[in-house]
């Protein structure tokens, strides 16, 4: 991982039009070490380092794909999860259509913690309202055998917290990745803008006209 604020760069599959994708941000949040880093890496270039440094600031990296019969760009965001980074990472929060709150399926600290990164990100993101946001909740490192929290204590949390949808998944040997990305986009609100462009319509953070400038000012 790089040592700067704010990297990224796009990784397009061959046969997909910029002009009809929607843009999607996807945020990635947990505990340090969880292993947002390896889950984004993972679904993007489908490589697991076992070695990663802690990330400074956020990452981000472009994935395109085809869901349900819809074409988007997922433009996922992966966060510092330590402490001391957090006002490295909390501007970024806005303009997010799917937060991935994360903790690590071995480590008890960072499940107690998922409520404490809801927390943060709905006040930095300003979301109107909570209830309607759409979270989706991963249990990382599900190739480990010794685990702290068990797939009952997950579902009930995610039950009594909004109903999110629950997924366990390994970085290391791709254990439902896609799986968790892909619900992450279905979980998204998209309709299609005047000029026949899918545009999210999270209207929690900015407003439609707004939003389809900037998801299409790319084309
Ligand atoms: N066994 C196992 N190890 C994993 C998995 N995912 C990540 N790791 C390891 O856990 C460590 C931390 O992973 P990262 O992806 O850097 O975690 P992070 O959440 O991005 O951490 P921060 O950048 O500090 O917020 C690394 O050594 C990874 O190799 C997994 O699914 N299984």
């Amino acid at each position: 991982k790089m040592g700067i604020n704010v990297t990224g760069s796009i990784s397009k599959a061959p046969g997909f039009m910029m002009s009809k994708s929607a843009l999607l941000k996807v945020i990635l949040l947990g505990d340090g070490g969880v292993g947002k880093s390896s889950l984004m890496n993972r679904y993007v270039t489908n490589k697991f380092d076992s070695h990663l440094f802690h990330t400074i600031g956020v990452e981000f990296l472009n994935k395109e794909l085809e869901v349900d019969g819809r074409r988007v760009t997922l433009q996922i965001w992966d966060t510092a999860g330590q402490e001391r980074f957090r006002s490295l990472r909390t501007p970024f929060y806005r303009g997010s259509d799917c937060c991935l709150l994360t903790f690590s399926l071995d480590d008890g600290q960072s499940f107690q913690n998922l409520a404490n990164w809801k927390k943060e990100f709905t006040y930095y993101a300003d979301i109107k309202d909570p209830d309607s946001f759409p979270f989706v909740v991963l249990g990382n490192k599900l190739d480990i055998p010794e685990r702290q929290v068990s797939g009952e204590d997950a579902r009930k949390w995610c039950r009594e917290n909004g109903g999110h949808p629950y997924f366990e998944t390994s970085a290391r040997d791709a254990t439902n990745v896609a799986s968790a990305f892909e619900e992450a986009v279905r979980r998204i609100q998209m309709t299609d803008d005047r000029d026949g462009h899918l545009i999210s319509t999270d209207t929690n953070t900015v407003d439609l006209q707004r939003k389809s400038q900037a998801q299409n000012s790319c084309c």
